[in-house]
């Protein structure tokens, strides 16, 4: 049991632990752990011998850290937990905690490629209906690899980075016109954050998934539809997504959620080899979608098709190197009901089924000024709950060009 006051029972206890980088009172950016409703200073930590990962705490984003691999990170993570656990400890760790409301949370570690999965097959189904009515919603292929596409690793940005609506390409009746986006929606995910490094060539079997990725965090690929709708055929998202992707302050390391593996839905056909993961597990998460305060979504993680591990071993199957930073989104996470959606292009069903909020107002796609917060639980040991944090976001009018 932790001595921070307001760590029992919360859903960041010493159970979750997830690393963030802060800045405060005109200081650089430093790396800490929450606990509670606190940020304890890992640079300070590190700075002052309580804890050893050879400087790898003492800098302005996690990757140092993130590269120091799976032995590392559960020596710094037990570590941790005694510095906040054993009494002989609180002289001197009490003043690295820092009130969570005096800190600014920033980007917690430089993005270096960013791929997006496709893996939910309600979602994937959803947006077949509406976007190639009359076709087979799944294509060919989806059951046999997991679908993803290359996005844009400079844009990604941390939660509460203002979302500008962006401008593009869309088509009418008359011809292609040029505006700001008309149908703005979210793609609520789960992101799994790259630590160990591999070199071009190398593969990633799925059973070496834990040794690689370091933890998770939670990610809205803000979606500009109209956009996407005109430009993406033959090769995919461009535009329609590169503007801005955001994810949560917090990084879960996949230690804190051991409690949450739970059996993957069965792969009909089987997959093929390389693909095969014994056991088949996913992730227990149960995300929420505030849209203005409002609940409108509980999509459930533990439905997806395709498993974190089977991502990774396809992402490199081809030899294609992983870089320290690297972060690949797990796609829109949607269940079979209405209201466990992560998009609003499926809540609403194209824009035909307007969505009514609490203050009396209908939505299809956001308007300037609507903020959208996305959050996730998991089951943690002893019948807790670990916190994976939010990612919000506000949109902003567009640019005047
Ligand atoms: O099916 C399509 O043409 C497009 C699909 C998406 O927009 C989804 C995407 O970004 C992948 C995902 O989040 O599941
Ligand atoms: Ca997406
Ligand atoms: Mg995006």
């Amino acid at each position: 049991m932790s001595w921070v006051e307001g760590a029992a029972g919360s859903p960041y206890g010493v159970h979750n632990l997830p690393y963030g980088v802060f800045v405060q009172a005109g200081r650089g950016p430093r790396i800490g752990v929450r606990i509670g409703d606190l940020v304890l200073d890992l640079d300070g930590a590190e700075a002052a011998g309580l804890l050893l990962a050879g400087g790898a705490l003492r800098r302005p984003t996690l990757n140092a850290f993130l590269a120091l691999g799976h032995p590392q990170w559960t020596t710094v993570r037990r570590r941790i937990v005694e510095l906040l656990t054993g009494q002989e400890h609180r002289p001197a760790v009490e003043p690295l905690l820092i009130p969570l409301d005096r800190v600014d949370l920033v980007l917690p570690f430089e993005v270096a490629d960013y791929v997006d999965f496709y893996s939910s097959e309600q979602h994937a189904g959803n947006v077949g209906k509406i976007f190639r009515p009359g076709a087979a919603p799944l294509l060919p292929n989806w059951r046999h690899l997991p679908v993803g596409y290359h996005g844009r690793a400079g844009t990604v940005v941390v939660s509460g980075t203002p979302i500008i609506r962006p401008q593009g390409q869309r088509s009418t009746p008359d011809g292609p016109v040029y505006g700001p986006s008309t149908r703005l929606d979210i793609e609520a995910e789960v992101g799994f954050v790259v630590g160990v490094p591999t070199s071009l060539g190398q593969r990633v079997a799925v059973e070496d998934f834990a040794a690689h990725v370091f933890g998770v965090v939670l990610l809205n690929d803000w979606s500009a539809r109209d956009i996407q709708a005109w430009e993406y055929q033959p090769l995919g998202p461009f535009l329609g997504k590169s503007f801005a992707t955001s994810v949560s302050s917090w990084v879960v390391p996949l230690e804190a959620l051991a409690d949450a593996w739970v059996p993957a839905p069965t792969q009909e056909p089987a997959v093929l080899d390389y693909l095969r993961d014994v056991p088949h597990l996913g992730l227990d998460l149960r995300l929420t979608v505030d849209w203005n305060g409002d609940r409108v979504s509980e999509p459930p993680f533990d439905g997806m098709y395709w498993t974190p591990a089977q991502q990774l071993a396809h992402l490199t199957v081809n030899g294609a190197a992983l870089r320290t930073g690297d972060l690949y989104a797990s796609g829109t996470v949607s269940g079979p009901r209405r209201d466990q959606v992560g998009s609003f292009l499926e809540l609403t069903w194209g824009g035909a089924e307007p969505v009514k909020l609490s203050d009396g107002s209908t939505r299809t796609f956001l308007l300037d000024g609507d903020t959208v917060r996305i959050g996730a639980t998991a089951p943690g040991p002893d019948g807790t709950s670990v916190g994976l944090g939010e990612v919000a976001g506000t949109i902003a009018p567009a640019q005047p060009t």
